[in-house]
């Protein structure tokens, strides 16, 4: 075997910037729902009961991307004083099949979902957006403020987590025009884009709390029997999902309620699907081995592993 680069998520995160990765999951999303050149399947789990979180695996091909990579990642939802999600990635050569580089998949994973929501914003917000709520305040509503801000620039960001202090810490952090919320009601009142990103195993934001045209990025709830979002609110809205097989696999927000799945939000990106800006539009995200593998491939790039 030929030498195993290791890549730390420290070299990860110099390297993966928005401007960068943005425009790559574009590409993605759009290469993977032509259905040609994409080879994905679905993400196996197997679950790990005594702490109600899973190990999944995600392996990916694209013929278009030259990119043959897996990453593996666990979520324990239970942790406490270290992240819930952590994750590694290996690229392999797609032509031999010889193993290239392990990279760190934290860092990926958190910023290449975020960069995923961006897209879909991008493409289904209705306007200029102003106000941006996010529920949750982890690792992910973190890489949200970060992604979105490098496509809007929103006058005001309103953070609810359930759990207040953690939200209070965030918009510290954010600093200037965001504010923390006791309810989730207030925090999305007349917000243009919101955010879910929670580990909630039931629904945290209701239909008549949300402005009609916004546009939601459903990013939590990835186990079926899981939703963040009201039943009544995922019906009455036009739904995206990222792989539409995924979604009727994985997705409890769309399982449970039995919503219409609109298109994949690479059909939007290739054009052959409609963006209906102007009605409440949820994209529902699960993750995709494609979006990581263009992660890691721009990063192995940068670093001249070939
Ligand atoms: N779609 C994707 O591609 C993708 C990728 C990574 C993570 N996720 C999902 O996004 C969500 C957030 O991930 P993260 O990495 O930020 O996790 P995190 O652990 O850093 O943050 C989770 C947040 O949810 C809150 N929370 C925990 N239990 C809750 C409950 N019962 N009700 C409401 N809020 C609760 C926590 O206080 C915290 O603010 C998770 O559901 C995760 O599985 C999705
Ligand atoms: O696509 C991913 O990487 C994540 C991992 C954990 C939960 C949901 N999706």
């Amino acid at each position: 075997m030929d030498t195993l680069v290791i890549v730390s998520s420290e070299k990860v995160t110099d390297i993966l910037d928005y401007t960068i990765l943005i425009p790559a999951i574009e590409k993605s999303l759009a290469e993977f729902s032509k259905r040609t050149g994409v080879i994905q399947p679905v993400r196996n789990v197997v679950l790990i009961p005594e702490s109600e979180g899973f190990l999944g695996c995600m392996p990916v091909y694209s013929r278009e991307d030259d990119i043959l990579a897996a990453k593996i990642v666990s979520f324990f939802p239970q942790n406490k004083d270290v992240s819930t999600h952590h994750a590694v990635m290996l690229i392999f050569c797609a032509h031999t099949g010889i193993p290239k580089a392990l990279l760190d998949g934290d860092v990926i994973t958190a910023k290449r979902t975020a960069a995923t929501s961006a897209v879909a914003t991008k493409y289904l917000v209705n306007g200029k957006p102003d106000v941006l709520a996010l529920l949750g305040s982890g690792v992910q509503a973190r890489s949200h403020v970060a992604a979105l801000s490098e496509l809007f620039t929103f006058k005001e960001i309103r953070i609810w987590n359930h759990r207040f202090d953690g939200a209070v810490k965030l918009a510290e952090e954010i600093g200037l025009n965001c504010a923390s919320c006791r309810d989730v009601s207030e925090a999305v009142k007349n917000a243009d884009v919101i955010v879910t990103v929670t580990s909630a195993k039931n629904p945290v934001l209701r239909l008549d709390w949300v402005k009609p045209g916004a546009h939601i990025n459903a990013v939590g709830a990835c186990r079926p029997d899981w939703s963040e979002i009201d039943a009544d609110l995922m019906r009455s809205a036009v739904v995206y999902v990222d792989s539409r097989e995924g979604a009727l696999k994985e997705s409890g927000d769309i399982i449970l309620s039995q919503a219409e799945i609109y298109a994949e939000i690479g059909d939007v990106i290739l054009g052959t699907r409609e963006a209906m800006r102007e009605k409440t539009t949820v994209f529902k995200s699960l993750g995709m081995a494609i979006e990581d593998g263009v992660a890691a491939k721009l990063v192995i790039k940068k670093l001249g592993i070939e």
